[in-house]
């Protein structure tokens, strides 16, 4: 559990239209990483490609090199969809499979990738997932009622206590608490700084509050210029990005004078 990932001139394309441009970073294991930058800069784009879900997009690709250790997520035999089981992924809206119990939610990748399990072990992960969630207390009785029964916090708890069911390597955060309230929001940062012992963690979010409070190292991303590719500008220590960054832009846009 808990990998690096070293990134390496990484180009994005979307057909034949270049969104992300040389993107160079190394992600450290249990760490929270943060990419922050304004709107349409390619943060999501990036993301997606750390877990080969970018390429679900018709005719999406990438160029350039993307290390998990040892293993090249982009080599020649490797099955993307056991990348996605390594690197698992947590999205803007909470997505609970809506007729599946939330015991069922949470069991789902595990019945897909360990058809024989015994019941009794499944009951034991179910449970240690939810708990590492934060939300056993809250769903304990209630194990066989829909997933979509639970408030908006509660299911993106629900989708974490998923994604780390299969316990992945790596944990991709596309704005987890866009959608959620103050105190779910807070719910899940605690959360995710509990679960950076065990994780490598990467969140793009647009809350440079929650950047600072919850994330070890920081990217800035940018476009290049208008009608230009988005890049990293720089990636540092978060408490850096945030206090004396290296460059102009990235000051502008921490201080909130663009984006
Ligand atoms: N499915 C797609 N097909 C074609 N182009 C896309 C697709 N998704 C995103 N793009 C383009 O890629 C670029 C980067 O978009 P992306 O959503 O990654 O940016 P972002 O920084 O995450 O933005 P936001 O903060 O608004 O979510 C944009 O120009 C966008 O229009």
């Amino acid at each position: 559990m808990a990998k690096r990932l070293d990134v390496s001139d990484l180009d994005i394309y979307y057909d034949k239209f270049l969104a992300v441009q040389g993107v160079s970073m190394t992600i450290e294991p249990r760490s929270v990483t943060a990419l922050i930058g304004p709107s349409g800069c390619g943060k999501s784009t990036f993301l997606r490609t750390l877990n080969r879900m970018h390429e679900l997009v018709p005719n999406a690709r990438v160029e350039g090199k993307v290390m998990m250790d040892e293993e090249d997520l982009y080599g020649p035999n490797v099955d993307p969809v056991r990348v996605r089981r390594h690197v698992g992924m947590v999205f803007q809206r909470p997505n609970p499979f809506p007729t599946m119990s939330v015991y069922d939610n949470v069991a789902a990748g595990l019945k897909l990738n360990n058809k024989r399990m015994k019941r009794s072990d499944m009951d034991e992960l179910v449970e240690r997932s939810l708990r590492s969630a934060n939300l056993w207390d809250e769903v304990k009785d209630r194990l066989n009622r829909p997933g979509s029964g639970l408030s908006g916090g509660q299911q993106q708890r629900l989708c974490i206590a998923r994604a780390i069911a299969v316990q992945p390597d790596v944990l991709l955060m596309d704005e987890p608490c866009s959608a959620l309230d103050p105190i779910s929001t807070g719910a899940i940062e605690d959360l995710i700084v509990e679960l950076k012992r065990d994780y490598t963690i990467v969140i793009v979010t647009h809350n440079m509050q929650q950047a600072q409070r919850i994330s070890d190292t920081t990217g800035f991303f940018n476009l290049k210029a208008i009608g230009e590719p988005g890049a990293l500008v720089e990636i540092d220590a978060t408490t850096k990005i945030f206090t004396n960054p290296g460059n102009t832009a990235t000051e502008d846009y921490v201080s909130g004078r663009f984006g």
